[in-house]
C-alpha cells in the first residue's frame, strides 16, 4: 500500500470508530477485508488510528471536524508529513485538500498544539472534560503534563522472569533476535524494548519464558508487595494473570488466581507453563475452602486511565456513569476480598488508574469502615515516571 492508501484506510477505520465501533474490532475487520495489506501496512494503519485516537481532539481541532478525514489531516499536520503527497487523490490516496480544508489548516496551525506556556484549551487536553477535572484534582501541579504524555505512544516493556533468567541473560538472548533492550531502573525486572518490539512474541526469550510483556510500572507495583513471608496468596481479580505470574517469579508461596469472569483466566495455565511456575485458578467456592490467605491482591477493575496510551479508545468511550459504576464495584470488591485475609496478613489494593477517587479515596473509605485494617504503605506511578499509571496500597489485617 502507498502511504496515501494507508491514510485512506485509517480514515475509513476512524469514521467507524467515531460512529461507535470498538477500535480493535474495526481494525481486525479492516484487515480481514483487505487481503492485499501486508503486515507492515496493517501495522502502519494501526499506528495511524491509535495515534489519531490519542490526540483526537487536537487533530480534530486542526482538521476542523471530528471525522476520520479531518482528524487524519490534523494528525499528518502534527507529524509534519507532506499533506500534498498524502492527500493526492491518486490511486487509493485520499482526495486533494479542498480550499476550505487548506484555509482551516493554515488558520489553526497558527495556534500551538504542544506549547505548555499558556492555559491549554479543552481540545489540547485530549480528554473528556470530566476526566480533565479528575486529573486536575488528582495532580494539581502536573495534570496537563500527564494529559500530554497520554497522547504519546507507550513504550514496550518486558519483565525478566527471575525464576528462569537473569536480566543480563535475557538481554543477550533478545539481542540474538535483533531486539535491543535496556534495563529500566524503576524495577529490577524491567527491560525497555529499544528496537523491533513487534518481534518480541516470536523471540526465543519470550517463547522460552525468560521474559513476559508487562509494563514497568506494573512490575514496580509487584516489587512493593510484601511477598517474602507469604505461604499463600490470592490474586482476587486475576484477569489474564499478569500480576499472578509476576508474583510467582518472586516467591515460593502458593498462588491462587480468581476472576469473576473465569474465561479471562483461560491463558493462565499456558503462560504459567511457559514461565515455569505454578498458578492455581480457583472459583469462589474454592476460595472459601482455602481461605484465609497471607496476602490477598485486588487488582481492581478501573477506568484504566493510567494505560490510556495503550487503549486510547477507552479514554473517549468511558462515560461518567461507567466511572461511577466502577467506583461502586471497587468498593464492593475490596470489602468482599477483605474477608479472605488471615489475621496479621495483608490486603493489597491496586489499580491502573491515575484518579485519586479510584485510589486513595477508595482506600480511605475502606479504612473508615474497617478499623481492624491499617494502612502500611501506598504508592502511585504516572507516565511522568516513564511508565503507565498505577496505584497500590498495602493494608494489614490486625485481626
Ligand atoms: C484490572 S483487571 C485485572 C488484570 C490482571 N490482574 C493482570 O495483571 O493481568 C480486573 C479484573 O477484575 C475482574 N473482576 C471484576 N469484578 C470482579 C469481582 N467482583 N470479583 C473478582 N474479579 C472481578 C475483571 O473480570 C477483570 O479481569
Amino acid at each position: 500500500m502507498t502511504p496515501g492508501a494507508r491514510v485512506s484506510a485509517a480514515i475509513e477505520c476512524l469514521d467507524q470508530i467515531f460512529a461507535g465501533d470498538p477500535a480493535e474490532k474495526t481494525l481486525t475487520r479492516w484487515a480481514r477485508r483487505s487481503r492485499f495489506a501486508g503486515s507492515k501496512d496493517r501495522a502502519a494503519v494501526r499506528d495511524h488510528v491509535f495515534d489519531a485516537l490519542r490526540k483526537r481532539d487536537s487533530c480534530a481541532d486542526l482538521g476542523g471536524a471530528l471525522t476520520g478525514r479531518a482528524v487524519m489531516i490534523g494528525l499528518m499536520r502534527l507529524q509534519d508529513a507532506n499533506l500534498a503527497e498524502l492527500f493526492s487523490g491518486e490511486g487509493h490516496a485520499p482526495a486533494l485538500l479542498d480550499d476550505i480544508e487548506r484555509e482551516l489548516l493554515l488558520k489553526n496551525s497558527k495556534v500551538s498544539h504542544t506549547a505548555h506556556d499558556h492555559v491549554p484549551t479543552l481540545e489540547q487536553w485530549n480528554l473528556q472534560d470530566w476526566c480533565v477535572d479528575l486529573l486536575k484534582s488528582s495532580y494539581p501541579e502536573n495534570a496537563f503534563k500527564i494529559a500530554n504524555l497520554l497522547t504519546e505512544r507507550a513504550p514496550v516493556d518486558l519483565r525478566v522472569n527471575l525464576s528462569k533468567s537473569t536480566s543480563a541473560e535475557a538481554i543477550e538472548q533478545l539481542e540474538e533476535d535483533d531486539i535491543d533492550t535496556e534495563r529500566f531502573q524503576i524495577s529490577e525486572t524491567a527491560l525497555r524494548v529499544k528496537s523491533n518490539p513487534r518481534k518480541v512474541k516470536n523471540s526465543k526469550a519470550y517463547l522460552g519464558g525468560a521474559v513476559e510483556l508487562q509494563d514497568a510500572g506494573s512490575q514496580a507495583l509487584i516489587d512493593d508487595l510484601p511477598l517474602n513471608d507469604c505461604e499463600t496468596i490470592l490474586d482476587y481479580c486475576a484477569g489474564g494473570g499478569g500480576k499472578s505470574l509476576a508474583m510467582a517469579a518472586r516467591t515460593q508461596a502458593q498462588i491462587f488466581a480468581h476472576d469473576v469472569n473465569s474465561k479471562r483466566m483461560q491463558d493462565i495455565p499456558t503462560r504459567a507453563n511457559r514461565a515455569g511456575v505454578q498458578i492455581h485458578c480457583i472459583d469462589k467456592d474454592a476460595i472459601r475452602m482455602k481461605a484465609p490467605f497471607d496476602l490477598v491482591l485486588c487488582d481492581a477493575p478501573c477506568s484504566g486511565s493510567g494505560a490510556w496510551r495503550r487503549s486510547p479508545d477507552a479514554k473517549w468511550k468511558t462515560t461518567r456513569l461507567d466511572f461511577e459504576e466502577l467506583l461502586a464495584l471497587q468498593t464492593r470488591i475490596l470489602s468482599d476480598a477483605s474477608v479472605f485475609v488471615r489475621a496479621g496478613g495483608v490486603l493489597c489494593y491496586a489499580t491502573c488508574s491515575l484518579f485519586t477517587q479510584e485510589n486513595e479515596e477508595q482506600v480511605n473509605a475502606f479504612l473508615k469502615g474497617n478499623d481492624d485494617f491499617a494502612l502500611i504503605s501506598q504508592k502511585s506511578w504516572t507516565p511522568l515516571d516513564g511508565c503507565d499509571g498505577f496505584y497500590v496500597a498495602v493494608l494489614q489485617f490486625k485481626g
